[in-house]
């Protein structure tokens, strides 16, 4: 369904007085993802990662390489093939409150692709932001509520029904639990995994926490300055990994003593 192909990037002197020359962010980057796929990409802070989620999602034009979307290339498409994928791709980010309008409420952040990109009449269009209300395990009297009376993991909700509205084929999910507390990143997670199972959703699971990662991927990606370093679909070889970018964050969530580790997942 996706392909990434040997994709470098770098994003330029930040200013004239740079003289540094512009350091690769992304070297000769190469994955490939299946449909209804969740692909964990992983890496410490500052890898590449959402710079690469930015590149598949057609926002961040790369500096070489190339990206395939169901066997287009994104970057040499027409304006009306880069609108489509508008629609098949959707992004979940990090921070919940900066990525929504904090005078529009919950329908109105929900209803905003719908009314976009579809032309449903505004009773179809309730009846539609209703749906996905309930889909993301909201209470209909939630609709006309603004982002500052939900909480992080509710408002995270709301995001993700504004994310899943137009059916999209892929949705990259950036470090989009990680601002969450435990119980809410575990209910995030199961939502996450149930949305997938109904709409044959797929995901690129941006993150840092293994634990995370290796909860709902079933291939897992980690990237150290720029490059990837491991790829993978079985938890034994990540573990067993020696880059030391990889031990590093496996080592992250074992304790030192064996007799007290916990199993993945
Ligand atoms: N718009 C930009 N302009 C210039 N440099 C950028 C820009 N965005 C990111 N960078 C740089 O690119 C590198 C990779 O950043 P990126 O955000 O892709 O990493 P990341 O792995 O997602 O990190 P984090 O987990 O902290 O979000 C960093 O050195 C960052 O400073």
């Amino acid at each position: 369904m996706l392909q990434v192909r040997e994709v470098s990037h770098s994003y330029g002197n930040r200013n004239w007085l740079d003289r540094s020359g512009s350091r690769p962010v992304l070297e000769n980057i190469s994955l490939t993802m299946d449909k209804g796929s969740c692909y964990g990409l992983l890496g410490t802070s500052g890898a590449g990662k959402s710079t690469l989620g930015k590149i598949i999602l057609g926002i961040e034009k790369p500096s070489k390489g190339e990206v395939w979307f169901e066997g287009k290339n994104l970057y040499h498409s027409s304006r009306k093939l880069l609108k489509e994928w508008r629609r098949d791709l959707q992004v979940v980010f990090q921070d919940c409150y900066s990525a929504v309008n904090p005078l529009m409420t919950a329908a109105q952040i929900i209803g905003e692709p719908l009314r976009n990109f579809e032309r449903y009449s505004p009773k179809e269009l309730q009846r539609r932001i209703g749906i996905l209300l309930e889909q993301v395990g909201l209470r209909p009297e939630d609709e006309r509520k603004y982002p500052h009376q939900f909480s992080g993991g509710q408002l995270q909700r709301v995001n993700i029904a504004r994310a899943i509205a137009l059916k999209p084929k892929l949705i990259v999910l950036d470090e989009s639990v990680s601002s969450l507390d435990m119980v809410h990143q575990t209910q995030i997670l199961s939502l996450l995994a149930d949305l997938r199972t109904h709409y044959g959703l797929s995901y690129l699971f941006i993150t840092h926490d293994i634990r995370a990662a290796t909860a709902i991927c079933d291939h897992i990606a980690v990237m150290d300055q720029g490059s990837l370093v491991y790829q993978g679909g079985d938890r034994e070889s990540l573990i067993q990994c020696a880059h030391p970018a990889v031990k590093q964050l496996v080592s992250s969530i074992l304790p030192e003593h064996p007799s007290e580790r916990i199993v993945l997942n």
